[in-house]
């Protein structure tokens, strides 16, 4: 049976990219969505403020919720310092078992913690499952529709403290009107919007930095 575009997707990284080289894998994968097949990827020009955001902010603990094939995942682990940890949870078995080979040609399996499930389930289970108190940086990259509920849960399980950042993709497109509603309105938060582009396109998107005031 045809190969699915994630599996393509790594067949690139192995082609291409040099085994311990993350940035080397960060640029095979932005080559192989622009010049070969488009994936929802963050990309090169959100990837560029997604950097300067996880670089200033210099995190110990980050959540992310939607690995797909490990692009950003990547991306943000090879901005980390030695003792900090990357949490990324995935919901599909076939992108968890890409993302983990993309995560290892990286040579990141020591920086990063996939793991399996839906975020609802998973956010109320991270202090006991790794001993993790509160994220310095959550990025949201999943389903669109589960930016505010996580949100929610996220403060309800005490998993924020007072600077900590959410930055959120696709703001713009797909959109997350209710996430961006609740917290460009909550007294809770400052936000702050990146605007950028759609992954590999010209179409307007950006990216959403939120600050918990605590
Ligand atoms: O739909 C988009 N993203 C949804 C991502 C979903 C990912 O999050 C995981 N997940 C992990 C945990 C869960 O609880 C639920 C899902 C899913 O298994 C998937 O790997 C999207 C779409 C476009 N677009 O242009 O159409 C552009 C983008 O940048 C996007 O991010
Ligand atoms: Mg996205």
């Amino acid at each position: 049976t045809r190969s699915t575009r994630p599996q393509r997707l790594l067949a690139a990284v192995q082609k291409n990219a040099t085994r311990g080289d993350p940035r080397s894998v960060v640029r095979a994968i932005d080559q192989f969505c622009r010049h070969k097949e488009w994936a929802m990827n963050v990309g090169d020009e959100k990837g560029c403020i997604l950097d300067s955001v996880v670089s200033e902010a210099n995190p110990t603990y980050v959540l992310e919720l939607g690995t797909y094939c490990g692009y950003s995942t990547v991306r943000i682990a090879s901005l980390l310092s030695p003792n900090s940890k990357l949490i990324t949870v995935e919901f599909n078995p076939e992108y968890a078992k890409i993302a983990r080979q993309v995560i290892a040609w990286a040579g990141l399996q020591d920086k990063i913690n996939l793991v399996e499930g839906a975020s609802g389930d998973l956010i109320p289970k991270m202090q006991e499952m790794f001993g993790v108190k509160t994220f310095d940086l959550v990025f949201l990259d999943h389903w669109k529709d589960r930016y505010l509920p996580d949100t929610k849960l996220m403060e309800k399980c005490g998993l924020l403290r007072k600077g900590s950042i959410l930055l959120a993709d696709n703001v713009i497109c797909p959109g997350t009107p209710d996430y961006l509603e609740y917290i460009r309105n909550s007294p809770q938060y400052e936000s702050q919007y990146f605007k950028s582009h759609l992954e590999y396109t010209k179409v307007e998107d950006g990216l959403e930095k939120s600050v918990f005031l605590g």
